[in-house]
């Protein structure tokens, strides 16, 4: 099969004799088209040249028939507009998009954690109503594909509607505007994502999702680090990561993963979040160190990154989660809640939301 390039290159031998130049440097091949062994295009001229160019019609047809891997060549003259001709040559090399802006949302704040079931959800969406109630406005994405979770935790279950079939209508719950990579699968289905596909779900929900003004987005990762955390790095302009983990040393290893990979990718880290820090008796009210104590701060502060918050393992904050009414929401004045709205402010401090 041929190219594009390797046709434009065959043309440059033909010349344009209303303006001496080769007939590509002068702009009047359009719409060139190669589709398996067949190549098409238009030689777009001045009505009154139509006699003069038969002949350069018919040579540039001849050329490409004759190229290997050429079977078929259909050459048309059209008649040309007005406008200045395009340069074949800068369109054939679009410039490489760099990481682009969600319009409308001023902040892109990533939530991740290096292995899963550290609690990354809980963190993600207490931290979505802790924010929005200190006024912010707020979305949450769900990207964790391997596991999302928001829907449960958040209490919303809807097919988000799509009037025009384009845009999606996210859906609110808790004063945050939100969107699931869990509601656009059928319930108990399974699926294996491939690297193509799982970048354009990404893509889809930054920019198709009518997320309306937004003072910041979260972004719930999937654990670990993949395909979601290399696009959405790479693809959208991101203000930083935080990192949640607990107290375990292997979650640390793999909190310590995340946080190379984001510095790779040159994403700020924002914080680490220790959860399941101590465990408090939902009875008694004693506090006790399960999974030892300190490890995250000293890694923290090893790592050069703000320890954000150390949240209470406590039955409290998986039994709302689970009903669907996020702690923040459900017992905003608890101890639980307050660890939650102490990460929240130190967000606002660093101006990232
Ligand atoms: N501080 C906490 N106290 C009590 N239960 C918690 C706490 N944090 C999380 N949990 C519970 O632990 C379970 C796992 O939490 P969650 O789903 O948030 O983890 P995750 O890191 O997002 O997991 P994954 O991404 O692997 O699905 C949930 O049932 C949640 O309610």
């Amino acid at each position: 099969m041929t190219t594009r390039e390797a046709v434009l290159e065959e043309l440059k031998a033909l010349t344009d004799p209303g303006s001496g130049q080769d007939i590509v440097s002068a702009g009047i091949v359009r719409a060139l088209a190669v589709e398996g062994d067949t190549v098409r295009f238009v030689l777009e001229i001045d009505p009154k040249q139509a006699e003069a160019m038969e002949p350069v019609r018919a040579a540039a047809e001849a050329r490409v028939k004759a190229m290997p891997g050429v079977a078929k060549a259909s050459v048309m003259m059209t008649a040309h507009s007005e406008k200045a001709p395009p340069d074949l040559k800068a369109a054939a090399k679009p410039k490489p998009a760099g990481p682009q802006a969600v319009p409308g949302v001023k902040h892109i704040v990533a939530i991740a954690s290096g292995k899963g079931g550290v609690g990354k959800s809980t963190v993600a969406a207490n931290l979505a109503v802790a924010l929005a109630a200190e006024g912010k406005k707020v979305g949450l994405l769900d990207a964790d594909i391997y596991g999302p979770s928001q829907p449960r935790m958040m209490g919303v279950s809807k097919r988000p509607a799509s009037p025009d079939g384009k845009t999606i209508i996210p859906l609110q719950a808790h004063g945050v505007t939100m969107m699931s990579i869990g509601l656009m699968m059928q319930e108990g289905q399974a699926v294996v994502w491939r690297g193509p596909m799982l970048m354009g779900a990404l893509q889809q929900m930054m920019t198709q999702v009518a997320w309306g003004e937004l003072d910041v987005l979260l972004i719930d990762l999937p654990p670990g680090t993949g395909d979601v955390q290399l696009t959405l790095s790479q693809k959208f302009q991101v203000d930083g990561a935080v990192v949640v983990c607990t107290p375990q040393d292997v979650a640390l290893l793999d909190a310590r993963k995340g946080i190379d990979m984001f510095r790779q990718l040159k994403t700020p880290i924002l914080g680490m979040i220790e959860n399941m820090s101590t465990h408090i008796c939902s009875n008694c009210g004693h506090e006790e160190h399960l999974f030892g104590h300190g490890g995250v701060r000293a890694e923290a502060e090893k790592l050069g990154v703000p320890l954000l918050a150390e949240i209470p393992l406590h039955l409290e904050i998986r039994l709302s989660g689970d009903a669907g009414t996020p702690v923040v929401a459900a017992a905003p004045d608890s101890a639980q809640a307050a660890a939650f709205r102490v990460a929240a402010r130190e967000l606002m401090a660093q101006g990232v939301v």
